[in-house]
């Protein structure tokens, strides 16, 4: 992942403000409100003590009035920007969150939208605990992030600089002397900035091989525990872990040490300020109301640098949370364009096809290959001979690297990938369901499936018996990949979901799993009625559909080395032969 400078991550999250402009405006407005009446503390403040001390008359925003009345009416005011300020803090914090909450939404909606148009050649690059961690630890980072940004940095900024200009207004030469120390106090920060950025990343990277590693235990922890993994496996957290726990202490560290430094830096910044105000009131008594002022607005300066400071640590962990987010993106996709495809009505057509795992790979090597529409075309050929890579190829998902793909005449690279695979059902060996009822399995390929449509392809699938005897019926929950299911019903909901895509290709790769007898006839007649009257292109591993087949097709080292008939292929006495003694199509 290319680090990216972070102005262009701020500008990009900046730009997810721009449809609630209406209401970063609002939030503002509040956090103005609210700056302006931290001001007006330190402005009355001032005449207030003076006026409480020597009961003379004090000159407040050049109206002159006497200690006396001063002291009956400046309580009330006190209590009226309090008011002010609360109000305005109220909402402002609301308006800001609720703001933070829109983005975040609009963030994750986009991230995960990339996420699912990425091809599977992106999700092999990348360990499936990765992509986890980006979502469960990076998203939240960044989220917290935003809405503190808009929220502390808004609020406590507005307010540095109303503070600010309060103390230069009050008196010039003291605001130059006291904030001398404010470069001084910028410097520290900034390297602490930078080193926490650095930290916060590599922490997080950590955080991610540390997902990855559980992730990949426990989900093969039968694996694990049958090869008496565990301690390996515990040593191998271990190791992680304290990977981990080694950056997180560093990134506590610099984190701890912000705040302090900031506060140290301050309290100097006052404590030389009163040191030289001293010396100045002595030589001239009216300056002691202003310099009352301009201390209570120093003061009340502390807790937003502090906060803000506090704040800085935070947003520069999520911008570099943002960076690693935005890079994973911004991975290039294919876009979906193209002509729309249309049934397969005369042929599917590969001429020389070759294709290309991204680590360089060649699993297909000049595939040359018909299949006439409404045929059915058997692929057989030992393992690794290409058989998968090639249905990859016809969905999309691989892109080729000579050759061309011809539907019914049109190169498949013309057409819009996702119109292809309306028209294609892909059936792969292992059955794979979502947890959800399944209802929502099997309307997968079509959403607008009727419940009468449904139970026809049930009963088309020979699934519809065991679906009514589920308790639920179609609203019975399949538990987690179909947990709750037997291999073999598993099979059958998943050709119920093919039979309702109405495809005018079917991809099939047959089931070789041991299913008990009656699942296994249960299944195979669901897969000779979704064959029946369609175009399949069907990776065979038994010799009843292979010896069925209009077509049979070895594929051996990414190429078709044998084409022809049941009976054919036998009087060649070549590979087929061969295959069919070794085993390769069960009996
Ligand atoms: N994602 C991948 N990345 C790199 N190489 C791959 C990938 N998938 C498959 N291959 C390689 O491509 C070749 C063809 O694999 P493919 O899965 O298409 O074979 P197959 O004929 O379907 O085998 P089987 O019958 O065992 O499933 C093999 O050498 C395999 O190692």
């Amino acid at each position: 992942m290319a680090p990216r400078p972070s102005p262009h991550v701020y500008r990009r999250l900046l730009g997810y403000l721009r449809p609630y402009r209406l209401l970063l405006a609002a939030g503002v407005g509040a956090s103005v409100a609210a700056a302006i009446a931290t001001s007006a503390y330190a402005w009355v403040v001032g005449p207030l003590l003076r006026a409480l001390l020597t009961h003379e008359p004090v000159t407040v925003a050049g109206v002159s009035l006497p200690g006396d009345a001063l002291l009956k009416r400046l309580p009330l005011l006190v209590v009226a920007v309090a008011i002010v300020k609360a109000t305005a803090q109220f909402l402002q914090g609301g308006l800001m969150q609720r703001l933070g909450q829109r983005v975040m939404a609009d963030l994750r909606g986009f991230l995960y939208g990339r996420l699912l148009g990425q091809p599977p050649a992106f999700f092999e690059r990348r360990h499936s605990g990765e992509l986890l961690a980006r979502f469960t630890a990076d998203v939240p980072l960044v989220e917290f992030s935003v809405t503190q940004a808009l929220t502390s940095y808004v609020k406590d900024g507005l307010q540095i600089i109303a503070l600010l200009v309060t103390c230069f207004l009050i008196d010039k030469t003291l605001f130059l002397f006291t904030f001398v120390v404010v470069p001084v106090t910028v410097l520290p920060i900034n390297r602490f900035a930078r080193s926490l950025k650095k930290v916060a990343t590599r922490s997080q990277e950590r955080l991610g091989s540390l997902t990855a590693l559980t992730a990949e235990q426990l989900q093969n922890l039968p694996v694990v525990q049958a090869f008496r993994g565990q301690p390996r496996a515990l040593e191998a957290f271990e190791v992680e872990a304290d990977k981990y726990l080694g950056e997180m202490r560093r990134s506590l560290f610099l984190r701890g040490a912000v705040s302090p430094t900031v506060e140290l830096l301050g309290i100097a910044g006052v404590a030389m300020a009163v040191a030289w105000g001293a010396r100045a009131v002595a030589a001239d008594p009216a300056l002691a109301g202003r310099l009352l002022s301009f201390m209570a607005a120093a003061l009340l300066l502390y807790q937003p640098v502090k906060s803000l400071s506090g704040t800085l640590s935070q947003v520069l962990t999520g911008m570099a949370a943002a960076e690693r987010l935005f890079a994973m993106a911004d991975e290039p996709s294919a876009p979906d364009v193209g002509d729309a495809a249309g049934p397969l009505s005369r042929e599917l057509r590969l001429e020389g096809v070759r294709a290309t795992y991204a680590d360089g790979r060649e699993a297909l090597r000049g595939v040359d290959l018909v299949v006439p529409a409404g045929a059915r075309v058997a692929l057989v050929g030992p393992s690794g001979a290409g058989k998968t890579t090639l249905f990859s190829v016809l969905l999309g998902f691989l892109p080729t690297s000579g050759g061309q793909v011809l539907w019914d005449g049109a190169p498949l690279t013309a057409l819009q990938p996702s119109s292809v695979r309306g028209q294609v059902a892909w059936v792969p060996q292992e059955p794979v369901l979502f947890s959800g009822t399944v209802r929502h399995n099997l309307r997968l390929g079509r959403p607008e499936a009727t419940d009468e449509e449904l139970w026809e392809a049930l009963r088309l699938a020979h699934a519809d018996d065991f679906v009514r005897s589920l308790p639920g019926g179609l609203d019975e929950l399949v538990g987690e990949r179909g947990g709750r299911l037997s291999g073999g019903q598993r099979q059958r909901l998943v050709l119920a979901r093919a039979f309702l895509c109405r495809p005018s290709l079917l991809l099939l790769d047959e089931p070789t799993s041991a299913l008990d007898a009656a699942s296994e006839a249960a299944v195979g007649e669901g897969l000779v009625a979704l064959m029946k009257g369609r175009t399949v292109l069907v990776i065979a591993h038994r010799l009843s559909t292979v010896r069925d087949a209009d077509l049979i097709a070895v594929v051996e080292a990414g190429r078709v080395v044998e084409a022809g008939t049941h009976a054919e292929l036998l009087a060649l006495r070549g590979r087929y032969t061969q295959l069919l003694g070794e085993g390769a199509v069960a009996a």
